[in-house]
């Protein structure tokens, strides 16, 4: 497991380059036939993908002692969201099928998790967030039925987009987690632009629906104090709570957002003016 710490503004602004990558950077999300898992101290977020292709895998009681329980869920929620072929998921004994881009949101107190493709050759990529939780909320998929779609930007600015929401108040009842996928259109390149923060809950971000020659820049850092990173497909990058997070594109892309902490108010954004950015 990769632990990365909490960061202060005031470090955060001294790094170059590698500094940032190491910080802030998730560089490889997909293993075949192994789940990857990165904990960040940030509001104890857990970011990840379970790529099962030949065998299945199964997140067990290897992970219990490093987060002093028993188990992985003993308390936690999970959300993850299907961006390859179709999955097969076992949930104590409960089967779901999550097809390509459809979520499944797992309750705390979750026991076994079991992950398998229901075809080899086109193994399920289930990127994953999860949270602290004291409360079962029931497991359940989310289709792309199930969830709210908001269209916004234009192609003037460039930022021509769909953000579906699928782990919302409006969509089911979490405890922290919210999720969700927003998809540029051909020829918008920037996303989260007007940018904002919000002191109240951190954000990862995971682009992918990139190929080799793509990559965004991504942008983070106080407002006033702006760093980038660069992103190539299938990648993800932590933002905590005094960040902006917002990235421009060679070209389009997708990408998922996760946010936890304070509340699960999507609209509860710190919007930055474009004149204020430094
Ligand atoms: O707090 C909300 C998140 O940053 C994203 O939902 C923003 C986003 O998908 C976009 O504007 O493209
Ligand atoms: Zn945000």
């Amino acid at each position: 497991m990769d632990v990365r710490q909490s960061i202060h503004s005031d470090h955060a602004k001294t790094l170059d380059t590698t500094g940032i990558r190491k910080e802030f950077l998730v560089e490889k999300i997909f293993e075949a036939d192994k789940y990857t898992m990165v904990y960040s101290h940030i509001d104890r977020i857990v970011i990840g993908g379970i790529m099962p292709v030949k065998n299945t895998v199964t997140i067990g009681a290897e992970v219990g002692k490093q987060f002093g329980v028993n188990y992985f869920l003993e308390r936690r929620e999970l959300g993850l969201i299907n961006i390859g072929g179709d999955a097969t998921i076992i949930v104590d004994g409960t089967t779901y099928t999550v097809k390509n881009e459809e979520a499944l949101y797992i309750g705390k107190g979750a026991k076994s998790l079991e992950f398998k493709s229901v075809d080899s050759s086109k193994p399920a990529k289930l990127y994953y967030n999860s949270a602290p939780a004291h409360h079962t909320y029931p497991t359940r998929t989310i289709t792309k039925n199930d969830t709210v779609a908001q269209p916004l930007g234009s192609l003037e600015t460039c930022n021509k987009r769909t953000i579906r929401k699928y782990l919302v108040p409006d969509v089911l009842e979490t405890c922290q987690l919210s999720m969700g996928m927003t998809r540029l259109e051909e020829g918008s390149n920037w996303n989260s632009m007007p940018t904002h923060t919000h002191e109240r809950r951190m954000e990862v971000y995971f682009y992918f629906d990139m190929d080799d020659e793509t990559i965004v820049f991504h942008m983070m850092g106080k407002p006033q104090e702006t760093r980038h990173v660069v992103m190539h497909n299938e990648q993800a990058v932590i933002s905590p709570s005094w960040s902006i997070h917002s990235g421009v594109g060679t070209k389009r892309y997708t990408f998922i957002w996760g946010m936890i902490g304070e509340n699960l108010t999507f609209d509860d954004m710190d919007h930055i003016a474009m004149k204020d950015i430094r």
